[in-house]
């Protein structure tokens, strides 16, 4: 192979396919936990650890937005990325996916205090968790961009979760599993943006494998989260020091 072939870029289509491919092979909806989840395999305590595991995840989403639109002096583009903020956060005094994420906690029996307190999250929940914050606040914009794009594969996850919460579980209803209607139609908006956004710049060899680094880093926080609750709740179940034991912040 001539140098040339080497560090030729990809054409646009092919980039893409390179990210899709990427969430074809590494997304985290074929994990063996979400798939105990979504098929009613999981009891209550092993949907419980996860909806107290994944409120970390949540309630950091806005933080590394945040943290993200701190390095960016465009205002065209801040004020687009915002919109991701407000998803999360909602107003003043209602609307939100923490608030939502918090009605399912109570409708999975948690006392939601419990739940936003953040005790009981399992150690490696916060490692990789604060790993993509990290990364998002430090990597040049295009890669930091880039890990958001998990979320192309975000709707079919959600989609096939909304279906199998209400088959298997008495506490799935339109309010609990509010969170997942919402990302339905966020979700593609925020990545119809983000794509374009990267195609566009990912011009060079080099930024296209910046790019799909960063994607795999963010599959990688993905699945990271998903071995921790299976590794601490499902047997042989090992829960670490710290992590939440099931009889702990119940409504
Ligand atoms: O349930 C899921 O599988 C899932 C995955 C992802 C993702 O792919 O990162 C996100 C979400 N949900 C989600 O609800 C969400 O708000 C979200 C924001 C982001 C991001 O990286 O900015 N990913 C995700």
């Amino acid at each position: 192979m001539t140098h040339a072939a080497l560090t030729a870029p990809d054409s646009a289509a092919d980039f893409e396919a390179r990210l899709r491919q990427i969430g074809a092979e590494r997304y985290h909806d074929k994990h063996p936990f979400h798939q105990l989840l979504h098929s009613g395999g999981c009891s209550i305590d092993q949907v419980r650890a996860w909806v107290i595991n994944r409120y970390y995840y949540q309630t950091r989403i806005p933080m590394k937005d945040a943290a993200f639109m701190s390095r960016v002096s465009d205002p065209d583009l801040r004020r687009v990325w915002r919109s991701r903020i407000e998803d999360h956060d909602g107003g003043v005094n209602e609307g939100g996916g923490i608030r939502r994420w918090l009605k399912l906690a109570e409708g999975v029996g948690l006392d939601p205090d419990y739940v936003a307190s953040e005790v009981g999250i399992l150690p490696a929940t916060r490692f990789a968790v604060d790993a993509y914050v990290r990364f998002v606040r430090d990597a040049p914009l295009l890669p930091a961009m880039a890990s958001s794009l998990t979320e192309l594969f975000a709707p079919t996850i959600h989609k096939t979760r909304i279906a199998g919460l209400l088959a298997h579980y008495d506490f799935a209803n339109p309010n609990t599993i509010s969170y997942f209607q919402h990302r339905l139609t966020e979700a593609p908006k925020d990545v119809a943006f983000g794509l374009k956004w990267v195609m566009d710049r990912a011009i060079s060899r080099a930024d296209q494998d910046a790019a799909a680094a960063a994607l795999i880093f963010k599959t990688e926080v993905l699945w990271a989260q998903l071995d921790a609750l299976h590794s601490a709740y499902v047997a042989p179940a090992r829960i670490p020091p710290g992590g939440w034991q099931p009889h702990e912040g119940l409504l």
